[in-house]
């Protein structure tokens, strides 16, 4: 008879790992990129569904750092999660997760994260996505028309290489304003946003990645543009396109400068950007907004609180609150239970209690508002969570508002 046991994956079954990873998720990759997948696996929380000592399955975590309102936390990045087709609907997904997240606690990681290749999977497990992308395209064949001057710097095209030093602090300040962004390594920088050692050029007809930095050399950039184009038709067919990854400004007059100078590149007739904040400045500065559309909106980071008392309390909080939340989560013991909830400008405090409950929620509908994308109100309206006291959820939705929507780029 076979036996599945979970345990940890060693370093000597990483390419044992890597296989399987390529095999479920359909990858031949070329070396570089293998070897990446295998160093960033190395450094991961691993987990492995082992049949007579051979892996069936696995599922990983990145030790990483997210941006929460007021702050950032340690947040176990799922990635690599995989069961061979042969073994699929068995149950080992889910008891690879129940192991992952008490070794994700050991380490410290109240928080957890994930791009879903499905949405259906997910939710089960207490994860509901907490930041939303836009998807926006812009008419590019007359002058982007919008309401404010552009910031009159200069613009420069950099090599992409230099791209993770010049503009690292600009990146970083964008994540104190928003949450849900990860801390970036160069190394990130240079394979995920920059894609620089996998080679995006000739695996579809754009070009190379391009950085245009606005701001005088020596100066403290006001903000950055990511993109890579595509020629037109000859012969007059379908104008060229521009592909902005990542766009990040100091300001409004600088974020003008960048969407001006992407939407007035010769030989281009629109720019696209993948993955832009639900709130993205442009859409106010637009001055006709049938030039600049939103063409799809997707849900991005999905996130599940793994300590829920720690995650509460290292948030900032908007306005003062206090409630006892009933929460129900399937997968995680421990918080299914009534924590009451002390918040305000001041800090925070989350502790068991037996006291009535104000609020009846999931755990997957408080992470989906944890970062302040989302509300409860709608969710007790439509009868998924329930208001023991009248108003209950509308306080805390005021305490859990943010400026800036959340937001989460194209990579971890
Ligand atoms: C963060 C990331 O890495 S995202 C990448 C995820 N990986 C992939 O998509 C690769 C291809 N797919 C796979 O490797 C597997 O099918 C997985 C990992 C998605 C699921 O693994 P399994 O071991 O089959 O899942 P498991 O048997 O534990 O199923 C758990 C539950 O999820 C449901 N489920 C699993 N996959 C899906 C799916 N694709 N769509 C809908 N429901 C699903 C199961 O029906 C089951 O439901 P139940 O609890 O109500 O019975």
């Amino acid at each position: 008879m076979t036996t599945t046991a979970i345990r940890d994956i060693p370093e000597d079954h990483l390419d044992q790992a890597l296989d399987l990873i390529h095999l479920v998720h359909h990858l031949a990759p070329a070396a570089p990129t293998r070897y990446y997948h295998r160093e960033l696996l190395a450094s991961c929380i691993r987990v492995g569904a082992y049949e007579d000592g051979r892996l069936v399955g696995l599922a990983a975590a990145h030790h990483h750092e997210l941006s929460v309102p007021g702050g950032e936390l340690p947040c176990a990045a799922l990635d690599f999660v995989s069961v061979a087709p042969t073994h699929r609907r068995r149950g080992l997904l889910t008891a690879m997760l129940d192991a992952l997240w008490p070794r994700c606690a050991a380490a410290g990681m109240p928080l957890a994260a994930l791009w879903a290749s499905q949405s259906a999977i997910y939710g089960r497990y207490g994860f509901a996505p907490a930041t939303e992308t836009d998807r926006i395209e812009i008419d590019a064949t007359r002058p982007l028309d919008l309401r404010i001057a552009p910031d009159p710097r200069p613009l420069r095209l950099i090599d992409p290489a230099a791209a993770p030093a010049l503009l690292t602090p600009l990146y970083e300040e964008s994540r104190t304003r928003r949450a849900g962004r990860f801390r970036r390594t160069e190394r990130r920088w240079r394979f995920e946003t920059l894609r620089l050692e996998t080679a995006d050029a000739g695996a579809d007809e754009f070009g190379p990645t391009r950085v245009v930095v606005l701001g005088a050399p020596g100066e403290t950039p006001g903000g950055y543009a990511v993109y890579r184009t595509r020629g037109g038709e000859e012969g007059g067919g379908a104008p060229g396109a521009v592909q902005v990854r990542e766009l990040e400004a100091d300001g409004a007059p600088a974020a003008a400068a960048l969407w001006s100078y992407l939407a007035s590149i010769d030989l281009t007739g629109t720019v696209r950007a993948g993955a832009r904040p639900a709130d993205d400045p442009l859409l106010q500065l637009a001055a006709d907004r049938d030039q600049v559309r939103v063409t799809g909106t997707v849900p991005s980071l999905w996130l599940r609180l793994t300590d829920l008392p720690a995650a509460l309390t290292a948030r900032s909080w908007a306005a003062p609150v206090d409630l006892v939340l009933d929460v129900r989560d399937d997968r995680l013991p421990t918080h299914a239970r009534r924590f009451r909830l002390t918040a305000g400008p001041d800090g925070a405090a989350c502790t068991p209690t037996t006291a009535a409950p104000d609020l009846t929620l999931d755990a997957r509908d408080l992470a989906a508002c944890y970062l302040g994308g989302a509300r409860l109100s709608p969710l007790v309206r439509d009868g998924l969570a329930t208001a023991h006291t009248p108003g209950a959820a509308r306080r805390l939705d005021a305490a859990l508002e943010t400026e800036w929507l959340p937001f989460t780029g194209e990579d971890y």
